[in-house]
């Protein structure tokens, strides 16, 4: 199977951290989650090939520091998460075209799961394919903790769904599946259902045991100081205004 990771310009990622962060600090965080996730794609067997989708330097570093590909969105000719996923597919149903093992699946994986594990990726592989047995595009989506993302999605790079990735994109992909009569299924993993959105997101990852696979994103909470600002707020969340959380 292959891993495709889009991954948008650092700076712009995490947006939704913009008041409880600063650009740097949001910026260091996001490289620190991809190593993680990058960590474990690269450590799974069952991934053959894995590309990381980027017009941002700081990607392409990476991907050569974990020898993995790297595609741009320019030579992609596409902007915006929809469009670079479905381009990148596209190439990548171009290039297994003469594979005759019928087994050419390919999952799209966020940036932002740093809880992500060998044992849930061999878990979603394992039940996509079992769902493979009833029609070779089946799509499978590994879901975020509010039942609404779709944090990884398998699908089939010839036979693909309309992306509709933003806001309930776990309910567009499986309707558009649906309606191209593919079977589609929803999958709950606890690490994969943790991704990065929100201050509170970030209050459960600092929870989380350190021995866990957040290891580059934990270490950098600390050291740049981020998770003894944010626990010390949540110390004192009842007695300051909503104000004292923000960032300038
Ligand atoms: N290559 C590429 N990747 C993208 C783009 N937009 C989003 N992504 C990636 O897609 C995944 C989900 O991203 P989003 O939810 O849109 O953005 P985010 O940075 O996680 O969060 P917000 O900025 O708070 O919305 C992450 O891995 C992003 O880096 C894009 O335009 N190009
Ligand atoms: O549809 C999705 O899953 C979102 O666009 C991207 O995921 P996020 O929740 O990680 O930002």
């Amino acid at each position: 199977m292959w891993a495709l990771l889009p991954l948008k310009d650092f700076v712009q990622a995490k947006q939704r951290l913009a008041g409880s962060l600063t650009v740097s600090e949001r910026r260091g965080l996001f490289h620190a989650m991809v190593e993680d996730v990058l960590t474990i794609l690269v450590a799974h067997p069952g991934l053959t090939r894995i590309v990381v989708v980027s017009d941002d330097p700081a990607a392409q570093l990476l991907a050569e520091h974990y020898e993995v590909d790297c595609w741009s969105e320019r030579d992609l000719n596409a902007r915006g998460l929809n469009d670079v996923v479905t381009a990148a597919l596209h190439r990548v149903a171009d290039l297994t075209k003469d594979n005759l093992t019928n087994n050419t699946a390919a999952m799209v994986v966020h940036g932002d799961l740093p809880l992500l594990s060998g044992q849930e990726l061999t878990s979603l592989i394992g039940r996509h394919a079992e769902l493979m047995l009833e029609h070779p595009s089946a799509v499978s989506i590994a879901t975020d903790r509010h039942g609404q993302g779709s944090n990884i999605l398998v699908c089939d790079p010839a036979n693909i769904p309309r992306f509709a990735y933003g806001s309930e994109s776990r309910i567009a992909h499986y309707n558009a599946a649906m309606a191209m009569g593919l079977p589609a299924q929803v999958i709950n993993l606890p690490g994969i259902a943790q991704d990065i959105d929100i201050r509170e997101d970030l209050q459960r990852l600092l929870a989380t045991p350190v021995n866990s696979s957040a290891k580059h994103t934990l270490l950098y909470l600390q050291q740049a100081g981020v998770a003894q600002r944010l626990q010390q707020l949540d110390g004192n969340a009842a007695n300051i205004s909503p104000q004292a959380w923000s960032v300038s």
